[in-house]
C-alpha cells in the first residue's frame, strides 16, 4: 500500500485511512464540470448546497472514518459485532454532518460506502481493490439490528422501480466501482486524457449503469435513462478530454438540470473510486 505508507508514516493507519478518505470526499467535490453535481461551478440541481458545505461536510467526517478504521482494528474480524459498531458510528457521523450542513444530506450515501471500505481496509492494508472490494462486501451482507427502520428515499424508489441501491451496491462488492470507474480512471490516464479527465470518465463511466436511487427520487425513470444514455454518449465520443465528448458533456448537464436529477450516488461512488485508487493497491 505505497501511498498510505509514502504518506504522512508517523501517522497510525488509522489517520491515514481517515486522510485518505476525506482528501476522496474533497477531491469528488471539487472535480468540475461534474452533470447537475455540486462542484467548483455551483450548486448544480441543489438549491441547498454549495462547495464550501460540501468541503465542511467532509472534514466533518475525519473522526467518524478513524472511528471506524479502529473499529475494524479493535474487533479484528468480520462479523455482526463489526456491521453493527460501524452502525452506531455511521449514524454519529451522519449526526455531524446534519450538524455541520443545517440539515442537508450532503454525504450520506459516501458515510456507508467509504465506511465499509476504511474498516476493510484497516483490516488488511494490503489488499488488491478486488479483495478490499469484497471484504468491505461481507461486512456490509451483516444486518445491523440496531437499525431504524426508516423509510428512506432509496427503499422508496428501490420498492417502486424493483432497482438495486447503495445497500446492494455494497453487498456485491462495489461492481459500479470495480467494473466500471477503476477500470475507465485508468484507461483514460493511460490515453492521456490528463487527471481531472480522467476522473470525470471514471464518474460517466459509473453513471452509465448505475441505478442512482437519488436520481430515481427526483426524476424517476425518465431521468435514470437520461443520466445512463447521457454518460455513454460522453464516453462513446471520445471522453471528456475530446472536444465531442465535452459538447456531450455539456448537454448532460443541461439535460440533467432540466431534469432536477442529481446523480448523488455516483458522485459517492466516485469518491469511493478515488479512495481505492489512492491506496495504490491496484
Ligand atoms: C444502507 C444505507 C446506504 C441506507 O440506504 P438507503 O438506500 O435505504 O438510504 P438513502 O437515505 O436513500 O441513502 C442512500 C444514499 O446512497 C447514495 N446512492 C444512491 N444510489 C446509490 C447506488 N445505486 N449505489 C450506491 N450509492 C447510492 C445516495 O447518496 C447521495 O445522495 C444523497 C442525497 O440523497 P437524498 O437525501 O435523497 O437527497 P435529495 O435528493 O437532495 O433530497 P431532497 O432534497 O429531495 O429531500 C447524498 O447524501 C449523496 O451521498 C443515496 O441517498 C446507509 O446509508 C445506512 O443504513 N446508514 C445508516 C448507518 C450506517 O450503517 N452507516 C454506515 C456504516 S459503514
Ligand atoms: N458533488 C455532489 N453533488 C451533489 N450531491 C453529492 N453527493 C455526493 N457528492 C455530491
Amino acid at each position: 500500500m505505497s501511498a498510505l505508507i509514502a504518506r504522512n508514516p508517523d501517522l497510525p493507519l488509522v489517520e491515514r485511512l481517515a486522510d485518505l478518505a476525506v482528501d476522496a470526499l474533497i477531491d469528488e467535490a471539487d472535480l468540475s464540470p461534474k452533470p447537475a453535481l455540486v462542484d467548483r461551478r455551483g450548486g448544480g440541481a441543489h438549491s441547498d448546497l454549495h462547495l464550501g458545505l460540501m468541503h465542511a461536510s467532509a472534514l466533518a467526517l475525519w473522526p467518524c472514518f478513524k472511528a471506524m478504521a479502529e473499529a475494524a482494528q479493535v474487533h479484528g474480524e468480520i462479523g455482526q459485532p463489526l456491521r453493527e459498531a460501524l452502525g452506531r458510528i455511521g449514524r454519529e457521523g451522519e449526526a455531524a454532518m446534519l450538524a455541520t450542513t443545517c440539515g442537508v444530506n450532503t454525504h450520506r450515501g459516501a458515510i456507508w460506502a467509504l465506511g465499509l471500505l476504511v474498516a476493510a481496509a484497516a483490516l488488511a492494508p494490503d489488499d488488491s481493490a478486488s479483495a478490499l472490494a469484497l471484504r468491505a462486501a461481507r461486512i456490509a451482507l451483516f444486518d445491523d439490528r440496531a437499525a431504524p427502520q426508516t423509510d428512506s428515499h432509496g427503499a422508496r424508489v428501490a420498492r417502486r422501480f424493483g432497482v438495486r441501491g447503495a445497500r446492494e451496491e455494497a453487498q456485491l462488492g462495489f461492481p459500479a466501482v470495480l467494473q466500471h470507474g477503476l477500470p475507465q480512471l485508468q484507461r483514460s490516464r493511460s490515453e492521456g486524457a490528463g487527471e481531472q479527465n480522467a476522473r470525470l470518465d471514471a464518474l460517466l463511466a459509473i453513471m452509465a449503469t448505475l441505478a442512482d436511487t437519488c436520481v430515481l427520487w427526483r426524476a424517476g425513470l425518465e431521468g435514470l435513462a437520461a443520466m445512463q444514455q447521457g454518460a455513454r454518449a460522453v464516453l462513446a465520443a471520445g471522453g471528456s478530454a475530446s472536444l465531442a465528448g465535452r459538447r456531450r458533456l455539456r448537454a448532460l448537464d443541461a439535460h440533467l438540470l432540466q431534469l432536477n436529477a442529481s446523480p448523488g450516488g455516483a458522485a459517492d461512488l466516485l469518491a469511493a473510486c478515488l479512495f481505492i485508487d489512492s491506496l495504490g493497491s491496484l
